[in-house]
């Protein structure tokens, strides 16, 4: 949602309006929510990052989608904004009432309830000219809100899945491990990375879920690249192939990395692979509640390290899937976080060396009670 009044956008459809009355906070989200802000000295909390939104209020558009929640008061309650483009699906999806609007109308019906709170923004998720809206319209004309820098405060509440968020991931996860099955014959010598990346698409589409991101599939040299979003390249004989991809079920994210050997790669490329292994299965048989996020990737970093491969694991070992692919907690040296049961991770080292090729395995995993349980499914291939 832009202040920026000369961009073109959607008008609301018949002025801007209210769908419904005011609905109160209710339920074990809006009292941790609730609770979360009276930790973070806030009295509202204006929330503009599209997951965070869907979390709280059900409302699935990313597109044009805004939160005012009054934690207490008078005022007390949360009102969704959204233009007249999502009438329809907000009146369907919204646990709140929404007011369709396009800014400066949306920041105008909500000055009289800000009036003189504490007011937070979330910082790494609004634009500067988004601030400045902010500030022209409820810190003048007599409103006087103290607007609050935040991070983290519902991306905290997120970390913990429910069970029905659970089921979710579980059912992306399933899609996905279905879709490496049918697909994983085709990956032969010959055949493109796209049309992998096509026929793995294909399939989660044709089972109602979304593909959770472009998906890798980074083949000989090209396996070098984390990221290696898949190319026209065609995969050649004796090769690694990484293939890293995931499933979206209702907002819910899926993530798997398996790298395949076709043909008979070198000894030099199973060295890596093995060693890869070995590090992604440890690191997966110490999840569990307590475990501190910077020791799980110490533990894998150490065991590449003793391979000499430490100065190519280019990135952390993992982190939280949810709502976004990446979220909290990040399982990477510098996290102050311990798990806990709930909470969703990957454990995914890799190896990349540039010119040569690379190695990563991904498994998907719940911490639970006990420890945890691994999601993913597809099987690993033993080089
Ligand atoms: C663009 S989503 C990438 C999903 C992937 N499984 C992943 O999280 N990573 C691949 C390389 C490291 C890690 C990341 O930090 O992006």
């Amino acid at each position: 949602m832009s202040t920026d009044q000369s961009t073109p956008g959607p008008e609301p459809l018949s002025g801007n309006r209210l769908l419904s009355e005011n609905g109160p906070l209710s339920g074990t989200r809006d009292a941790q929510l609730q609770q979360a802000m009276a930790r973070a000295g806030l009295d509202a909390l204006w929330v503009s990052r599209p997951e965070n939104v869907r979390y709280l209020s059900g409302f699935t558009s990313g597109d044009d989608a805004k939160l005012l929640v009054v934690a207490a008061g008078a005022q007390a309650g949360a009102t969704l904004y959204t233009d007249g483009r999502y009438t329809v699906q907000a009146g369907e999806e919204s646990r709140y009432p929404a007011f369709i609007a396009r800014p400066p109308a949306t920041l105008e019906h909500a000055a009289p309830s800000v009036q003189g709170l504490r007011v937070g923004f979330e910082a790494d998720h609004l634009t500067v000219s988004e601030l400045e809206g902010l500030r022209a319209h409820w810190q003048a004309n007599g409103s006087q809100a103290t607007l609050v820098s935040t991070q983290g405060v519902i991306e905290a509440l997120r970390l913990v899945k429910t069970e029905e968020e659970v089921a979710q991931i579980r059912e992306a996860q399933a899609i996905a491990d279905a879709a490496f099955a049918a697909v994983r014959p085709g990956i032969v010598a010959g055949v493109r990375e796209d049309q992998v990346a096509a026929q793995l698409e294909a399939f989660m589409r044709g089972r109602g879920a979304g593909s959770a991101f472009d998906i890798t599939v980074a083949s000989g040299p090209r396996g070098a690249m984390p990221h290696g979003t898949a190319s026209g390249r065609i995969i050649g004989n004796d090769e690694l192939v990484t293939i890293d991809f995931g499933a979206k079920v209702n907002g819910y994210h899926s993530d798997m990395t398996r790298t395949v050997a076709v043909g008979n790669p070198s000894e030099e490329l199973r060295r890596l692979y093995r060693a890869v292994l070995e590090a992604e299965e440890a690191a997966v048989q110490a999840i569990r509640p307590g475990a501190k996020c910077s020791d799980l990737d110490k533990l894998s970093r150490d065991i590449l390290v003793s391979h000499g491969l430490g100065e190519y694991f280019a990135h952390s070992l993992g982190h939280g899937v949810g709502l976004a692919i990446h979220e909290g907690p990040g399982l990477r040296g510098s996290s102050p976080e311990v798990l806990e049961a709930g909470m969703v991770v990957t454990a995914e080292p890799g190896v990349y060396l540039p010119g040569v090729g690379g190695v990563r395995i991904e498994d998907l995993i719940l911490v639970t009670e006990s420890g945890h349980e691994v999601l993913s499914s597809s099987p690993k291939e033993r080089l």
